[in-house]
């Protein structure tokens, strides 16, 4: 799943030619994306889901061009803003924010990125509604959790959907530009989109 059109062909130019995969369009954002890949999922008999696409890195954790892998996707703004902070629905015990990743998988698509010379990161992949576009805001995200290494607005609408269907879920993002203050002119989304067609071209033999 990837959220956008540019996103679906960068992918697809990496994959080359093959039916093991169906690379489909979740729309921007985690409902469009939990929608669309529950659709795909009724359509279909997938073993896999992947969250494929762009994402803003935090400073100093993954840099603009490199690759990131969630070994747990969270829903980040996902609750409530009380005098004392923020509480997530888990505190509130109203659900949870929180999908751990296809464990295995994840060490085998970074010893094989490695493998091929890509810089890529495991941590935690945030998934916001609302673009990150101040430094308060960065390093609360990073306070709040301390294994964030990137933000991006589908990976949890991806997960909850793949959860119902009991198939597991993956998120792989390129870094396109730096969580923090709004810096249009920083963006780098042709060096992402690279990166994410050389990833794109290791997941025959990763998965
Ligand atoms: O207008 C802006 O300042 C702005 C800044 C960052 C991202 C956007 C988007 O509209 C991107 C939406 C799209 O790309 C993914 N993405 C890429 N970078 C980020 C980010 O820093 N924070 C959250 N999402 C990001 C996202 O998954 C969407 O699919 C606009």
């Amino acid at each position: 799943m990837t959220s956008v059109e540019k996103e679906r062909e960068a992918v697809l130019r990496g994959l080359g030619q093959t039916e093991q995969f169906s690379v489909k369009i979740a729309g921007v954002g985690p409902a469009a994306a939990a929608a669309n890949t529950m659709a795909a999922l009724m359509e279909g008999q997938y073993d896999l889901v992947l969250n494929v696409g762009i994402a803003g890195g935090f400073q100093n954790r993954a840099d603009v061009g490199s690759l990131v892998v969630a070994d747990e996707i969270i829903a980040a703004d996902l609750g409530v803003e009380t005098p004392d902070g923020f509480q997530s629905v888990d505190e509130l015990g109203f659900g949870s924010t929180r999908f751990q990743t296809a464990t295995g998988l994840v060490e085998r698509m970074v010893a094989t990125a490695k493998k091929a010379n890509l810089s890529i990161t495991i941590g935690s992949i945030l998934t916001v509604s609302t673009v990150t576009g101040t430094k308060a805001r960065a390093e609360e995200l990073v306070r709040r959790v301390p294994g964030a290494v990137a933000e991006a607005m589908e990976g949890y609408g991806v997960a909850v959907a793949a959860k119902q269907r009991r198939v597991p879920v993956l998120e792989i993002r390129a870094i396109s530009n730096g969580v923090g203050p709004r810096n249009r002119a920083e963006w780098r989304i042709d060096a992402a989109l690279d990166a994410l067609t050389q990833a794109a071209a290791l997941f025959k033999e990763v998965f």
